[in-house]
């Protein structure tokens, strides 16, 4: 099979700024809900030989991969979680077969990020600043996302680790700065990637390196194989807009109000699902460099096509929420001057406290463009199939979202 790349490769510019899976399906969740089998139940028959190493291993999406790895990968003889604050629930995984190694540490800081990686077979590197909203500065997102998956580049190079899965961004592609929308698309449909906004930007440009580090000699002479998984919007147990998207609800009598046309569709995955092709991804880099390495993958699942505010529904609504209209109840330009505001106001608050509201012109033109896909170069690469089904995901997000209103009260 040839190499695939092409349109929506996602080196995109920055306009701007700084730049045959063994199934085992999860029993019970995560924050206490037990969903999950305990750890290190993977089958102890296969030899336990490799060390993975999860960066930003304890958020939201790191928290999933970790549980997933102990789960679903075999041959794991230690896991080394690697995050800037680590989580209390860490704990409870360490009295399983496979060694957890817990490792507070900061991804910006070289040697701190090359001590973790010395000795480890995989890496896997969540960590990243995720934001949209203004909280930090565009230097320091800069910093976290682009300098450190330079540091963890080259602390693979240094000690000899040959395999790197990076986690990208659906928003290395898109939506651009044009709003132009991108229709069930795939790794290879044409895109003008063009981005203004740091978090796009440090990810496009992490990315990039990711990609380039592909066949690098690594200590001991042997090329390093890297790839990048790009998810759309994630969602599932312990996702945090949707907590935010729920609390204010309930604060509205029960009441969210339609800001974004049904019309828009926005690519959502389950966590699970995302996380469970890092495992497959990181397992069969190993056995299919050359074909993929240096490659690009979208994260997909059947979670259906809607607009933001409709697939969310999906798990507010069970959970006693309405969604008021059937059209947005604001014009665009009366929510484009609020969330203008909105920014005069983080502005003029900053010496005071942080402002930092879900609306804003970027997180706008976000959710009012369309950005989906439609794409099968996992299944064909890696024999990626989701792990969950979408009723599954449905499942399990709304129960979460049930447990964080019980916990509320
Ligand atoms: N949430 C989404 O919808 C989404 C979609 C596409 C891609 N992603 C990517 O997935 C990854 C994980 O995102 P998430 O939603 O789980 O975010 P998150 O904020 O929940 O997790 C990120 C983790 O990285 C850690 N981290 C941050 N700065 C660090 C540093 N300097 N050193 C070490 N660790 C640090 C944080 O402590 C946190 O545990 C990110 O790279 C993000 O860009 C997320
Ligand atoms: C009109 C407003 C009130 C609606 C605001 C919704 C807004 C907060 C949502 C819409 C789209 C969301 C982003 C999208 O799902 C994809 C990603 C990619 C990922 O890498 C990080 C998270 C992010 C940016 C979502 C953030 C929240 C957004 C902007």
């Amino acid at each position: 099979m040839g190499r695939e790349g092409g349109g929506a490769s996602g080196r995109g510019r920055c306009v701007a700024g700084p730049g045959a899976c063994r199934r085992r399906p999860p029993v019970a969740g995560l924050g206490g809900l037990g969903l999950w089998l305990q750890p290190g139940m993977a089958d102890s028959a296969q030899a336990q030989k490799l060390v993975y190493l999860v960066t930003g291993g304890c958020g939201f999406l790191g928290e999933h991969v970790v549980r997933m790895l102990l789960q679903q990968e075999p041959q794991l003889r230690e896991l080394r979680i690697f995050d800037l604050h680590l989580g209390p629930w860490l704990e409870e995984l360490k009295t399983g077969p496979v060694q957890v190694t817990a490792i507070q540490g900061d991804v910006t800081q070289a040697h701190e990020v090359a001590a973790a990686v010395a000795g480890a077979h995989v890496v896997i590197h969540t960590a990243g600043l995720v934001d949209v909203f203004g909280k930090t500065s565009p230097e320091t997102i800069h910093e976290v996302n682009v300098q450190g998956t330079r540091n963890v580049i080259e602390a693979c190079v240094q000690t000899g680790t040959r395999f790197l899965v990076y986690t990208s961004s659906m928003e290395v592609v898109g939506p651009n700065i044009k709003g132009q929308p991108f229709y069930r698309g795939n790794e290879n449909t044409p895109y003008e990637a063009v981005h203004r906004h740091p978090y796009p930007c440090s990810k496009a440009l992490a990315e990039q390196l990711v990609l380039e580090a592909n066949g690098r000699k690594v200590l001991g002479g042997l090329p390093l194989v890297t790839c990048a998984l790009r998810p759309t919007g994630i969602y599932g147990e312990g996702h945090q807009i949707m907590r935010d998207f729920y609390h204010q609800g309930l604060r509205l009598g029960g009441r969210l109000f339609r800001a974004i046309p049904a019309s828009v569709e926005h690519g959502r995955v389950y966590v699970g699902n995302v996380a469970w092709m890092h495992v497959l991804v990181a397992r069969e880099l190993q056995h299919r460099a050359a074909l993929m390495g240096g490659q690009v993958y979208f994260c997909y699942d059947n979670s259906p096509y809607k607009s933001y505010e409709d697939f969310n529904m999906e798990f507010l609504g069970p959970c006693g929420l309405r969604l008021v209209g059937t059209r947005p109840l604001l014009p665009y330009w009366l929510l484009l001057f609020l969330a203008a505001l909105n920014v005069l106001l983080q502005w003029l608050l900053r010496p005071l406290l942080l402002y930092a509201p879900l609306l804003n012109p970027y997180t706008l033109a976000m959710a009012n463009t369309t950005f989906t896909v439609s794409t099968d170069k996992a299944r064909r690469h890696f024999g990626y199939e989701p792990l969950f089904s979408w009723e599954e995901s449905r499942t399990r997000t709304i129960r979460w979202v049930q447990a964080v209103e019980g916990s509320a009260q």
